[in-house]
């Protein structure tokens, strides 16, 4: 069987005194994408750095395709692609130069490098110097140059800082094409609304804490937030239907994720439906509404 590519299994972080990562574990398969989501400081970085091996963990385990990261051993079997928070790249190169350097270093052929440049809309400042391009262009570059390898494993730090929203929607194409061919992809971002669809799961984290894991649907049925339902007709079906009565209040019908398919089952087979809204929590609602129960809970703590 093959090795799950990502495992980090109570992994802890102290800088000093300061516990920056908290008994955090998860698991990222071959072909999914996991979104790292948190506030400044919440971890999110540290954690990729200890999946590179860049850092080390104070405890716990972190095996990246069945090696353990720290110890070095097997490593370079690695195809392994990465953007770094803030991409910084020698500013007297020019941007062709830059990537031909990866290239030669990941042994990947002059061919791609032509092809990336051209996708990512920088052939036209190809051999300019890199202290010419904007923020974006070199965010470009540094996702140009992640991508470079066709890696196996990719972390990707805030890589839509900066990036317009075509290069934005670009990189996740270029992400979909990599997880088909079975790349492991580990997003941390700001930018709920951008990867909430594309992300197969989600790690929600508070001060270096796990508060929540898990795919869209799965975060969403543990939420206490509600999905909504509206048809015309709504309030007159309701009223004889004793099953739909419990969901109802102010012309809408309100319930928990997990019971949307229940529920649905019996609209179509109750009632008269031509056309319905459904509305969902969004991965930002979500979102505020965790970090909303774990602000809570700390000040109660006080
Ligand atoms: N070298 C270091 N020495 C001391 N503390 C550090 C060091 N690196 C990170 N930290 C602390 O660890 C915590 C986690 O930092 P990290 O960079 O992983 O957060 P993050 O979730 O990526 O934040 P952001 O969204 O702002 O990028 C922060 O409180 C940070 O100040």
């Amino acid at each position: 069987m093959l090795d799950t590519p990502i495992k980090l299994n109570d992994v802890s972080l102290k800088y000093r005194d300061f516990t920056a990562l908290d008994n955090v574990s998860f698991e990222v398969a071959a072909g999914q994408t996991m979104a790292l989501l948190g506030h400044n400081g919440a971890g999110k970085s540290s954690l990729i750095k200890i999946i590179l091996g860049l850092i080390s963990p104070t405890s716990g385990a972190v095996k990246v395709m069945g090696v353990n990261a720290t110890s070095g051993k097997g490593k370079r079997e690695v195809n392994l692609g990465y953007l770094p928070e803030d991409v910084s790249f020698y500013n007297k190169l020019t941007g062709l130069e830059v990537l031909s350097y990866f290239a030669a270093l990941k042994g990947v052929s002059r061919s791609r490098v032509t092809s990336l440049i051209e996708e990512f809309g920088l052939e036209y400042a190809q051999d300019r110097q890199l202290k010419t391009y904007s923020k974006g262009m070199k965010q470009r570059l540094g996702v140009a140059q992640a991508i470079l390898s066709e890696p196996n494993i990719l972390l990707l730090d805030e890589p839509t800082v900066g990036l317009d929203p075509q290069a934005s929607q670009f990189l996740y194409g270029k992400i979909n094409q990599l997880k088909y061919a079975g790349c492991a992809v580990v997003i941390s971002t700001h930018e709920l609304s951008l990867v909430e669809s594309q992300l197969d799961r989600a790690l929600i984290m508070s001060k270096g804490r796990r508060l929540a894991l898990g795919s869209c649907y799965e975060l969403r049925s543990a939420s206490p937030l509600h999905t909504t339902i509206n048809f015309s007709g709504l309030t007159k079906q309701v009223s004889g239907n004793a099953y739909l009565r419990q969901f109802y209040r102010d012309g809408l019908l309100h319930f928990r994720g997990e019971q949307k398919a229940e529920l649905i089952q019996h609209l179509v087979s109750q009632c008269q439906i031509f056309d319905f809204e459904l509305k969902e929590p969004r991965l930002e609602d979500i979102y505020h509404e965790l970090m909303g129960q774990e602000s809570h809970s700390q000040a109660e703590q006080l």
